[in-house]
């Protein structure tokens, strides 16, 4: 299997439309990939917080349209990153979008992790509920968002939902990038799991991003990973290696299950 990892480079100065355009141009060139995936809230400039509301969307605005035909185009599963969607009865949220390979929206995932660190997103966006797997044929592909992949609690709940293949799109600041990497690989040997994290390039909102996308497969080795600027990076992948990793090493067998609360002495 091939999955190519589009980081986008995201700049405060590109307009949105021209940004969904080039996005779904470099899509539809990945022909021979079976999964692409696109970074976190690229439609909307990534940290630029003052344009979250007006370039909010629902479900079926014009990202999800340019990304149904990019995938159909392309034939191939495509994970759009995150749009901020626009819920008539509720708040705003980060939510990621995946597409079929004939462009039919099969799943969304909304960010469960609001980054806190600033207020911008916990205070802006609502928090998600639900925790999303989704069988792709070829693996279970498991849903986090950027912020989300310092919440090991997350993951274990994903790997209970059948999670073989961790799709991680993300916005991650340079100042930031060893946590990034550190973490996207601790993913992959606890979960057992392959991990593909496509994150921003350039940058936005005043943040310069890490850039450094990766493929990381069940043994916590890199198969792929990217520089700091934009880039498209193809890794081959095979998603066999989870249940072979499994097999050859259980560890997962061995977890304490019903954790006992902590005894203060
Ligand atoms: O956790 C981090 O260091 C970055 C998280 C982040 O930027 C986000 O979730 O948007």
């Amino acid at each position: 299997m091939r999955a190519s990892l589009i980081q986008l480079a995201v700049s405060d100065a590109e307009p949105p439309a021209e940004r969904r355009a080039r996005a779904a141009a470099l899509v539809r060139a990945q022909d021979g990939a079976d999964l692409v995936v696109l970074p976190e809230l690229w439609p909307v400039g990534g940290f630029a917080y003052d344009a979250w509301a007006s370039g909010a969307e629902p479900l079926d605005g014009p990202t999800a349209e340019a990304m149904s035909a990019a995938a159909k185009a392309a034939g191939c599963w495509l994970h759009a990153g995150s749009i901020v969607e626009r819920d008539p009865d509720g708040p705003i949220y980060n939510t990621s979008l995946l597409f079929a390979p004939d462009g039919e929206l099969v799943r969304t995932y909304r960010k469960i992790h609001r980054f806190g660190f600033d207020r911008g997103e916990a205070v802006a966006m609502g928090a998600g509920q639900e925790i999303v797997t989704v069988d792709a044929g070829f693996a279970v592909l498991g849903l986090a968002t950027c912020y989300d992949l310092r919440f090991p609690e997350l993951f274990r709940a994903l790997l209970d939902g059948g999670a073989e293949l961790l799709v991680v799109p993300a916005a991650w600041p340079a100042r930031r990038a060893e946590h990034w990497n550190l973490l996207a690989r601790a993913r992959a040997v606890e979960e057992q799991a392959l991990v593909l994290a496509c994150n921003t390039a350039g940058t936005h909102g005043g943040v310069e991003q890490a850039g450094g996308s990766i493929a990381v497969d069940p043994w916590g080795r890199v198969l792929a990973e990217a520089g700091p600027d934009e880039q498209v990076l193809t890794v081959d992948f095979d998603p066999a290696e989870v249940a072979e990793c499994r097999a050859e090493f259980p560890v997962h067998r061995d977890r304490l299950l019903g954790i006992p609360a902590p005894v203060q002495r």
